[in-house]
Order: structure tokens, then sequence, then C-alpha cells
């Protein structure tokens, strides 16, 4: 067995040597005259059939399963050999080691191999425990998962996870499954609510979050923070989207804060649910009506590098208390960014963002932080080529504490356009503050602005955004956005306490008018503003 490649070759070798020998007995004659041209002949068929031989051996162990596998036991027995995870036999004869393999066994299935290792008091179970990253190595797969049962430890590698990856928009949420990121692979954001994604520049990150967004934007509402302000821009005159796109560091920082009132209102709402119903405990957001709902950020470091100190402090603790409480409400967080760094991830966001996403070239170090302990003898490896064609969008994924397995997001394929699907979603609004609406209109504030606001000096009342979005139901970004527009056009201005937005009574109801009537109006916010002043 350990020679098999060799006697292939002998056996391809054999088979052409038998018509060239038949050949050199037809032109004996020539050969022994020393015919020059027929003695050329013989000696190119020679060389050709080597070097045919050693092609074909190559081309047999590469491509056909029969050999394949052959091949794939070859290597694993010369792996366990010269690792001595082999017991010697006793009585072995003077000079020859006499060994016996401990049990294993290796199922080749279509996709995958499986290679069973039995534990059950076996002097090495410690170490077949730890084996996952050896086998990579050796079988020059990708690892997948692990199984226990009692007896057998078994590790499941991938041939290669390319024929799982998805073309298009072909991603898609399944019911009790979560949402489908290659073929039978799912990121279950009921038990794993939040993701990361990192990689090196180019790598795909933003691919795989456009994607993400086409799908997760029809089963709830999804805010999206776009600090580079380029791969979003686009989105954000589109229905689905109007309002829900911050590109400017205050706008993030408020979009953040908005998505942490979100988690709060969506609370207080499955608590009054709860005493409606009945129950004892309070159960998880889907079970009280609510889609899920999904905030958003891209180029998370870039955007913390444009902070000040006391604003990367409080936008830490807010989003920390997003992804410490926010999985029984529904509220997900989805964050990505190049290098993963201790800084800007912080001990929360660490600890508690579960399934990782690695997209593109990274170094060891920030494997290292992206999938943790049980990934730190994993052969990790970034691959530009597959098969001869460039790859993109290819990395590793895992649920924090799992082992890491090869990854590929949904390919882009030519023709693809996200933009012209971005417009055929249909806008999706927060269900417990449509709910809440239904039953009482009482915070509406051309009847009431006695609701929530701070008082200034002079007893005046002003209202900062979080109000404004329960008085008028518009969202942070959507506010924010129509204040900028109005105060840079230089219609009007607003006071400002500490860079935040603080309204009078007036500038509310100012406020309610221009997004009613930019509804009838049919123009661009900028065409409708300047009519609007002008107007005036
Ligand atoms: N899944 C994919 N299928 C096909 N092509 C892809 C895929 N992902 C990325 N690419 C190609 O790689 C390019 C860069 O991808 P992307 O913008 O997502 O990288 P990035 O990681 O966000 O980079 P940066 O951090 O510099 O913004 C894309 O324009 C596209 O051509």
């Amino acid at each position: 067995m350990r020679f098999l490649k060799e006697i292939l070759f002998c056996i391809l070798l054999f088979l052409f040597l038998l018509p060239i020998g038949y050949y050199a007995y037809t032109i004996q004659d020539k050969l022994r005259i020393v015919d020059r041209q027929s003695i050329y002949i013989l000696v190119g068929m020679l060389s050709s059939s080597l070097l045919l031989s050693w092609y074909l051996q190559g081309f047999l162990f590469e491509r056909t399963v029969l050999f394949a596998s052959w091949d794939r036991i070859v290597r694993f027995a010369r792996f366990l050999y010269e690792h001595n995870y082999v017991y010697e036999k006793k009585g072995q004869t003077q000079g020859r080691r006499k060994i016996k393999f401990p049990r294993i066994y290796v199922k080749q299935k279509k996709y995958n191999l499986e290679v069973a290792f039995e534990l059950a008091g076996s002097k090495f179970q410690e170490k077949f425990k730890k084996i996952g990253g050896d086998l990579e190595t050796t079988f020059a797969m990708d690892f997948m998962e692990t199984e226990d049962d009692e007896r057998f430890k078994t590790y499941r590698l991938a041939y290669s996870s390319l024929l799982n990856r998805l073309k298009g928009g072909a991603m898609k949420y399944v019911q009790g499954k979560g949402v489908e990121l290659m073929k039978n692979f799912y990121w279950d954001f009921t038990s794993d609510p939040h993701m990361l994604i990192v990689g090196g520049t180019g790598g795909g990150k933003t691919v795989l979050l456009r994607f993400l967004i086409l799908c997760l934007s029809k089963i709830g509402v999804v805010d999206i923070c776009d600090p580079k302000r380029a791969d979003f821009v686009t989105m954000a005159d589109l229905k689905a989207f109007e309002g829900r796109i911050a590109y400017d560091v205050i706008e993030i920082i408020l979009s953040c804060e908005n998505a942490l009132k979100v988690m709060e209102e969506r609370f207080e709402y499955m608590r009054s649910e709860q005493k409606r119903l009945g129950h004892t405990d309070l159960k998880s957001f889907y079970e009280y009506g609510l889609e899920p709902y999904f905030w958003v950020c891209d180029e998370l470091n870039a955007f913390k590098s444009m902070l000040t100190y006391k604003q990367v402090e409080e936008f830490n603790k807010t989003l920390g208390q997003i992804v410490l409480l926010g999985r029984q409400a529904g509220v997900n967080v989805i964050l990505a960014m190049q290098k993963p760094s201790r800084e800007d991830l912080g001990s929360k966001l660490q600890a508690n963002i579960n399934f990782r996403v690695a997209v593109g070239r990274l170094d060891d170090m920030g494997y290292e932080l992206a999938f943790e302990e049980p990934n730190r003898n994993k052969d990790f490896k970034f691959m530009k080529y597959v098969g001869g064609m460039r790859v993109y969008g290819r990395g590793y994924a895992a649920v924090k504490g799992e082992v890491a397995r090869e990854f590929y997001s949904p390919l882009l394929t030519k023709g693809f356009s996200f933009y012209n699907e971005f417009t055929k979603i249909e806008r999706r609004e927060h269900k417990h503050l449509l709910k809440e609406e239904l039953v009482s209109d009482e915070k509406m504030p051309s009847k009431d602005l006695s609701g929530p606001g701070i008082e200034d000096d002079s007893e005046m009342r002003l209202y900062d955004l979080s109000d404004i979005t329960e008085l008028i139901g518009k969202s942070v970004s959507q506010i924010y956005t129509l204040l900028k527009k109005i105060q840079d056009g230089g219609f009007k201005t607003f006071v400002l306490q500490d860079n935040k937005f603080k309204l009078t009574e007036d500038d509310v109801m100012l406020l309610e008018e221009l997004f009613e009537q930019k509804e009838d109006s049919g123009k661009t916010w900028d065409s409708f503003l300047k009519d609007y002043f002008s107007e005036e």
C-alpha cells in the first residue's frame, strides 16, 4: 500500500512497454545494423511512455474516485505510522517491526470524508480528541465539524466547500433553521443573535453584508451604518431603506442608540403581551408576533477611529447592552471590520458575538481573535485561486467555541444587480410600534406634546431625536437626515447641545408637516424643501 503510486506507475509503464517491445521485435533487423532512424523512434517511444505513465498515474490519483480514495488511505496510514499512533505487536521477528493500527473508520462520502476514532480507553484518546488540524493537513481538506458518541469521535472534512456555495440572491431564511449562508449551513439568529464579519481589504465583507441585507430585509427591519459612505449610498433613496442608512459619526451613534431604544420598546411590548396572554415567563419575540430586527454596521474599526474617547465609551456601552440582551427581543447586530482587534471589539462584544465569519486574507492574530480556542492549531489557508480560477469571498465560519469550517459567501454572478434586487423589497415597519399606534394615538404631537422631553432654563420643553421618533413615528435616521438637509440648505437652524439636536414643540410640528407633505408631493427631498421654504 505504501508504494501504491510507484506500483501504478510500473503497471502503466509495463502496459506501454508491451507494444513497444513488439515493435522493436518487428524491426530487429534494422536495429542490428544500427539504423539511426529506427533507434531514434524507439528512444522517442520509450521516453513518451515514461512521461505518459507518470502523467496518467498523477491524473488517476487526482481525478478518479477509486484512486483518490486509495491515496487517502495510504496517506492516512503513513500519518498514523509516522506519528506512532500504532500498537507494537509482541513476538516480532528480529529486525522487523510488527504493528497494528488502532480502531479507526474512514467513510468516504460524496461531499465529505468522515474519520471516526475509537476513544473508549484507547491509549491515544487524548490525542485523538484534538487531531482535527492534523487531519486537515494530511488530507489537504477542510475540517467541518465533529460528532461525539459514547465510543467514537468523528471528524467530518469537506473535499471542497465550493460545491456548497450559493449563487446570486439565493440566500434565504428558512423557518426553524435560520439564514442559509451556504447549502446546509445556516445562521440561526434566534440562538446566536449577533454576527461578526472580518477580513482584509477586498476580501468580500461588503458583498457578503449586501447578500445578508437582501435576505434579512425581507423578514424584518434593517438599519444600516456605512461610515465609509460608499457601498450603501445608492440604497438610501429606495423605499425599503429610506431613513435607515446612517453615514455621519453622529448619525451612526444615534442609529445605535435608536437600536437600543427599539430593544427596550420591544421588551416593553413583549411584557405587556405576556401579561395580556397570561404567560408565566417572558417568551421570545416571535411568540408575540414580532419580526426580527437587524442593526448592521460596516467598517466598525474605521468608524471607531473617528470617535472621541468619550464617544467610544458611550458607543461601546450602548452596543454592549444590545449584544448582551438583544436575543430574546429579536434584536440582532451584524458588525463588519477589517482586522479584528481587542480594542475595537472590547470584552462585551468579544464575549457575546457568537457567529463569526472571516472572508479573504487575515493574519494569525486575526484568526485567533475571530475563532478563538478550539481553532488555535487550525491551519487557516488563504487561497487566491481554487482549481485555477480566481476566488472571492472564501474564508471560514464558526459559532464561537466550535471548529471553524471553510466558507464561501454567495457568488456574485455576472448580471446580478444588488440595486435591482433592493428595489423589489417591500418596506417593513416595526410591528410593536404599529400595534401601539393601533391601540392608542396619544403620542402624536398634534394631539399631545406633553410626552417625554427635557426642559431648558426658560422652561421651554426641548425634544431630542429619540423623543421625536416616538412622537411622529419616524426613525432617528430619517429625522436626523431631514434636520441636516434643512440646516445645510440654510432654510432654518436648530438648537444643538453636545452636538445633538434639541427641538422645540414648533420644530416637531414642522417636521411632522414636512414628512406628511413630502409624501404627497412626489418630489425629491431637496426640491420639496426648496419649494416649501420659498413659499413660506
Ligand atoms: N462573493 C463574491 N462573489 C464574487 N465576487 C466577489 C465576492 N465577494 C467579493 N467579490 C469581489 O471582490 C471585490 C471586493 O469585495 P468587497 O467590496 O466585498 O470587499 P471588502 O472586504 O468589503 O473590502 P474593503 O474592506 O476594502 O471594503 C468585489 O467588488 C467583487 O468584485
